[in-house]
């Protein structure tokens, strides 16, 4: 029997959690806040914006969206960037991505204060997180999301082998260090791994990132495995689709979330889960 991941189900579930904790915050008069920034008129970024918006209010999470035009110059998206980490009100501050070209996505995130660094893309957080560093700081929401649904599934995951395909910043990269710091063997591989099938076939679970509709197939994919598919891709009608052919492996696989409803939803999910512990955390600190 195969068990679906289901990201819709999952993400509920975390946010019925974070909406408590804000209402417990708000006992004390405490609202956490969130800045989003959002560079040009990609449609699909303007989607993500918008249900981050519309998620965060219903949370009761403060929740401020700053379009800015494709022609913005650095100096000024950075002085964006400034004026939100002077803002007590605000706790998460993140800049969708991508930014139009140009643009030097890397100095604006390391332009953000790594305290209100809710992308966790800062390389202070990053290099907390690839030295499994104790503590509180933020990571990256996709790949937290994910750990979140490993986690649901009640699985052990110590020794077992994880392979990530694709090395992105966003995904893949933060995706095997939370798999190694859970005592797995990480194996990444990429547009330049030779023999991806041999690789994908060893994996108990396969976390698959790559922006190649259904490039994993049911010869891909070891008996029994956990398949999480990342992708967010096109058919030829226009549907959505994963990097997965989710019909193809459906009856070999152990576990396997949807595209859509598996991880785009626990994505925005763990940005709000996110965004209160950064308010908490900065509770605990006395706000320095
Ligand atoms: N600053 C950031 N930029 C980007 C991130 C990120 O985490 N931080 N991730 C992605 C986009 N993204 C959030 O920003 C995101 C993508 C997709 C979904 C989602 O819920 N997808 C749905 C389908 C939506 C559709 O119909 O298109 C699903 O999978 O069910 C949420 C968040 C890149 N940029």
């Amino acid at each position: 029997m195969t068990t679906i991941i289901d990201g819709k189900q999952l993400a509920k579930d975390l946010n019925a959690q974070t909406q408590q904790r804000v209402a417990k915050l708000a006992e004390r008069g405490i609202t956490p806040g969130l800045a989003v920034i959002i560079v040009g008129d990609d449609p699909a970024s303007a989607l993500y914006v918008r249900n981050k918006h519309r998620k965060a209010v219903k949370l009761g999470i403060k929740s401020v969206v700053r379009e800015l035009p494709a022609t913005v110059s650095q100096a000024d998206l950075m002085g964006v960037v400034t004026e939100y980490n002077q803002d007590p009100t605000i706790n998460g501050i993140l800049v969708q991505s991508p930014l139009p070209r140009g643009l030097d996505e890397q100095a604006v995130v390391a332009a953000i204060d790594p305290k209100k660094d809710v992308d966790g893309f800062h390389p202070v957080n990053v290099g907390r997180l690839f030295n499994n560093l104790p503590g509180n700081y933020p990571v990256s929401c996709t790949p937290r999301g994910i750990m979140t649904m490993l986690a649901s599934l009640h699985i052990h995951l110590r020794g077992k082998h994880a392979v990530v395909v694709g090395r992105s910043r966003i995904v893949g990269r933060p995706m095997a260090a939370m798999l190694l710091n859970a005592d797995m063997t990480v194996t990444t591989a990429h547009v330049y791994t030779k023999h991806l099938s041999d690789v994908t076939r060893e994996a108990d679970v396969l976390v698959v990132a790559t922006g190649v509709a259904h490039l994993i197939k049911a010869n891909d994919v070891k008996p029994g495995a956990i398949v999480i598919d990342v992708g967010m891709d096109r058919d030829d009608q226009g549907k959505l689709t994963g990097d997965v052919d989710f019909d193809g492996v459906f009856d070999r696989v152990g576990a396997i979330t949807p595209v859509p409803g598996g991880v785009g939803p626990m994505t925005i999910a763990t940005l709000m889960q996110q965004t209160v512990d950064i308010c908490e955390w900065s509770e605990q600190r006395g706000n320095q």
